[in-house]
């Protein structure tokens, strides 16, 4: 594949910050954060951006502001072939993939994510039992949330990030998978926990059993805890963003476990059509939350920036797909993936449908960038351009955690 040269999103576009610095194409603006309600258990090339746009995208410039240059977003090196990595803990990128390397996750940032969402775990919602920290550990979220928010303001904004990974991690891990999880049963369970971010209004009556089962099991513990702490960085707006993407996820669980029980093969457009809602959109979507602004409601509701999200969760769960390949086959049973569903229905040897898996990949990036860009011209309100941004530093942000997560991913052996 050739190199796809400069991003077209935004050329050589700063994106990630310094945690000393705030952003400048955009104020932080904090608004009033959600209240905790009292019963709630306490808890192709995109177009050029014009010259004037093109300077509020890149940040300041002239005398005195190189300190406020912040990380490029840099260019895909894409292999022809595979090239061994420098350090084989690195893992190596997907031949043929298009996208764009990260730098490195600040360490210390890194080191104290790390520390506290280990304690969060044990102490505050007794996430897992013994034998299962090497799994915890082994997801390596610190370096997954500090490499998809470079620009948070704070380490406290960045465990706001952190806790709801983890929730929706456990979440899926045993409801969903291999930590306990079936299809059987799981609209209820998915349900009662979905009270943990969007709570039970009823009667006084009843209120308090609601109120104790958000404590009944790890999922739900972390659920209750991680947006009680959501709810105090966001605003009411924010908020209800988080729920509705919470719930379209919920949605997309339940499409992958209705399928399993009548062990239904989707067509290719139909497991997209699931894999749009079983995503990893709850994520950027965070990201003015998690770096202390936000963009208005209005602004996010506009269809083009729909559009945006949609194809930006899209191209970076396929990453998912595609990177987790070898695991979901060693799973039991049939676990549905792109490169699954391709071979299945569209006659394809698994290597070939891999390769075609990659080429849907790469469309849906590229359509992300040529939206996004679009969009930036369209309004280029400075919220937006760094919603905008955040949410490409997310899916590269993403991109790299898939990458070097040797200890949970591994590629097959196509190359
Ligand atoms: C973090 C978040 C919102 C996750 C929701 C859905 C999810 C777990 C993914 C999109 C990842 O896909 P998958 O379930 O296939 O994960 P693994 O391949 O097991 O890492
Ligand atoms: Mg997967």
């Amino acid at each position: 594949m050739p190199d796809p040269g400069p991003s077209p999103l935004w050329p050589s576009l700063p994106t990630a910050a310094s945690h000393a610095l705030t952003l400048p194409t955009a104020p932080v603006v904090p608004a009033a954060p959600e209240s905790v309600p009292e019963v709630a258990p306490q808890g192709v090339p995109a177009p050029t951006p014009p010259p004037a746009l093109e300077r509020v995208l890149r940040g300041p410039s002239g005398l005195g502001t190189a300190g406020l240059s912040l990380v490029p977003r840099l260019e895909a090196p894409v292999p022809e072939k595979p090239t061994a990595p420098a350090d084989p803990a690195e893992g190596r990128p997907i031949p043929g993939l298009y996208f764009h390397p990260v730098p490195e996750p600040d360490p210390a940032r890194v080191a104290e994510v790390s520390r506290r969402i280990k304690e969060w775990a044990v102490d505050e919602v007794d996430l897992f039992p013994d034998d299962w920290e090497g799994q915890f550990d082994g997801f390596l979220v610190g370096r997954y949330m500090v490499a998809c928010h470079p620009d948070a303001p704070t380490v406290d904004h960045l465990m706001v990030a952190t806790r709801l990974m983890v929730a929706e991690n456990a979440v899926d891990d045993c409801y969903c998978e291999d930590h306990g999880g079936s299809p059987v049963g799981l609209g209820g369970r998915l349900l009662l926990a979905h009270t943990a971010l969007d709570p039970l209004h009823t009667t006084a009556a009843y209120q308090p059993q609601w109120a104790e089962s958000l404590h009944a099991d790890a999922p739900r513990r972390a659920y209750r805890s991680a947006m009680e702490y959501f709810v105090r960085q966001a605003t009411p707006s924010q908020a209800d963003r988080y729920r509705h993407d919470m719930a379209r996820l919920h949605l997309g669980y339940l499409a992958e476990a209705a399928w399993a029980e009548t062990d239904h093969l989707p067509e290719v457009w139909e497991y997209l059509a699931m894999r749009q809602f079983n995503n990893f959109r709850p994520c950027p979507t965070i990201t003015d939350t998690v770096g202390g602004y936000e963009l208005p409601a209005d602004l996010h509701a506009r269809p083009d920036m729909q559009r945006v999200l949609a194809l930006a969760g899209n191209a970076s769960t396929i990453v998912n797909d595609l990177y987790s390949y070898t695991k979901e086959l060693d799973s039991p049973g049939r676990h549905l993936n792109l490169p699954v569903v391709l071979a299945e229905r569209e006659s394809l040897s698994e290597k070939d449908a891999y390769l075609k898996a990659i080429e849907v990949h790469n469309d849906l990036m590229r359509d992300f960038e040529a939206e996004a860009a679009a969009l930036a011209a369209a309004c280029p309100v400075p919220s937006v351009l760094r919603f905008l941004r955040g949410v490409a530093v997310w899916v590269d942000g993403n991109h790299h955690w898939h990458r070097t997560n040797t200890y949970r991913y591994s590629l097959p052996d196509f190359w």
